[in-house]
């Protein structure tokens, strides 16, 4: 009789905790189209996760989504069957296995086999040795010797070559190709698989750099409002920021804004318009502006829940500021209404790829396509609303040409009545703005999201 009764058999381990918070994670970003940092942020929450495992759970999840297509790449070679076959958990599986082997300092043997014991968890004994026979053959090379054996030769096909070894989909790489030089592309690429560092706005009037510095916080380079918390943490923990008197902002946002803000104007300054509010990060910092010069701000935002979240930003704004939830291509306001107006549409986030990790692989070319429409709309809508004399600054988190000079030059073709102006005196202090007009704002250059600014007038 055999031996292998339940009773004797060796006790299953149980999978590592952090590892397995961890892919279910990447299953809710992957399997229900979550968003990476809300998914994580509630699983460490709930699962008590603090310190260093927290912070190995974050890289085991942000890691493996920002090179996921890197590795799907690498995992083609090492399956024998389309990875399309695969069930997505296995697949999922396989790519936390890829990341901790090729760009964590963990251990191959562990790796493989906590990965194993996680499968055998997750999703059954049946698939645990798919996995060991996988994730050994990717242990056999390293992160450079797989991209050497997958990739094109750089020379031969450069946008291929980087979206393997700069973990990108070629469109991307290409769209960036367009602005930038090659060696750009590359140190763009290597910004946006960093994570950005927390970087607070001390509102102004509310608060100021002394009170953040004092909080632990260090001085950022360009924007005078920004200053940046170094080892990270919780900025809640902060009272100004608790309080709403200060906030979490990129500087590329603060310094876009302020921007607005400081464009020379004559006659009126009292009423400034923020069209495309939500969730009002510029609105909270237009609106601290506009109270020291007794002016006031419209925010408008279409979207109920992300008009509450403008609403939240302002609480600590003195001053008489509105929201209004309503669609920016439709305003209900006279035209030439207001003498400042920020039109900071909806765009791909191309430029904020680095906050996002999942989201590189979800935007299609399709999207930049789908928004332009709506990009023009809002522009149009933003010079309209704008007196003669005022200025409008056409913002978009993304550098994608499509979406910036492309809506800008096609909006002022049909718009005698508007000029674009110089914006880059208008960001003192800031090197490497470009040949102008307009404003772009590089990950790689500036440490701030590529956030692209142009500066209208009407005449
Ligand atoms: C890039 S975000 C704005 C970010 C915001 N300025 C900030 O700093 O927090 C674009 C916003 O435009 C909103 N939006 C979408 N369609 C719109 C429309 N037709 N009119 C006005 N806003 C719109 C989106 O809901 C989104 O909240």
């Amino acid at each position: 009789m055999s031996d292998r009764t339940p009773r004797n058999r060796a006790p299953q381990r149980r999978p590592d905790k952090v590892r397995q918070v961890a892919y279910r994670v990447i299953r809710q970003v992957n399997g229900e189209d979550g968003y990476a940092n809300l998914a994580l942020n509630k699983a460490l929450r709930d699962q008590r996760l603090s310190g260093r495992d927290a912070a190995f759970c974050t890289e085991l999840v942000h890691g493996t989504l920002r090179w996921q297509g890197a590795y799907d790449a690498f995992l083609a070679r090492s399956v024998s069957r389309p990875l399309a076959d695969l069930d997505p958990e296995l697949l999922d599986l396989l790519r936390l296995g890829a990341h901790q082997l090729l760009r964590m300092r963990v251990d191959s043997y562990a790796a493989v086999n906590e990965m194993v014991t996680l499968t055998r968890a997750e999703v059954g004994q049946s698939r645990s040795g798919l996995v060991n026979a996988v994730l050994r053959k990717i242990s056999q090379r390293t992160l450079d010797q797989w991209i050497a054996t997958v990739a094109p030769k750089p020379d031969e096909d450069p946008g291929g070559y980087l979206a393997i070894a700069k973990a990108h989909p070629r469109w991307v790489v290409e769209a960036f190709a367009e602005v930038l030089d090659a060696e750009s592309v590359e140190d763009l690429l290597d910004a946006d698989n960093e994570p950005p560092k927390v970087t607070l706005v001390a509102r102004p009037g509310l608060s100021d750099l002394d009170e953040l510095v004092e909080a632990g916080a260090t001085r950022a380079r360009w924007s005078p409002y920004a200053a940046i918390l170094q080892g990270g943490g919780d900025p809640g923990r902060i009272q100004a920021v608790a309080t709403g008197r200060a906030g979490v902002q990129d500087e590329g946002s603060q310094l876009v804004a302020a921007a607005l803000a400081s464009a020379p104007l004559d006659g009126s300054d009292a009423k400034w318009l923020d069209l495309c509010a939500g969730p009002g990060g510029k609105s909270a910092l237009l609106a601290a502006l506009a109270n020291q010069r007794e002016a006031v701000l419209t925010a408008v935002e279409p979207q109920k829940h992300r008009a509450e979240l403008v609403r939240s930003n302002l609480r600590a704004i003195p001053g008489d500021h509105q929201v209004l939830i309503g669609d920016g291509t439709k305003p209900t306001w006279p035209s030439g209404w207001y003498d400042r107006v920020l039109a900071d549409v909806p765009c791909s986030g191309l430029g904020a790829l680095r906050r996002r990790p999942e989201a590189r692989w979800r935007r299609t070319p399709e999207d930049v396509e789908g928004l332009r429409p709506l990009q023009e709309a809002l522009l149009a809508s933003a010079i309209t609303s704008v007196r003669p004399g005022g200025v409008v600054a056409y913002v978009t988190c993304s550098p994608h040409p499509g979406e910036t000079r492309a809506v800008v030059d096609a909006v002022l073709a049909r718009r005698p009545d508007a000029v674009l102006e110089d914006a880059r005196a208008l960001l003192p202090g800031v090197p490497s703005l470009g040949d102008g007009p307009d404003v772009q704002l590089w990950p790689h250059v500036h440490g701030t999201d590529a956030m692209y600014l142009a500066l209208i007038r009407r005449t």
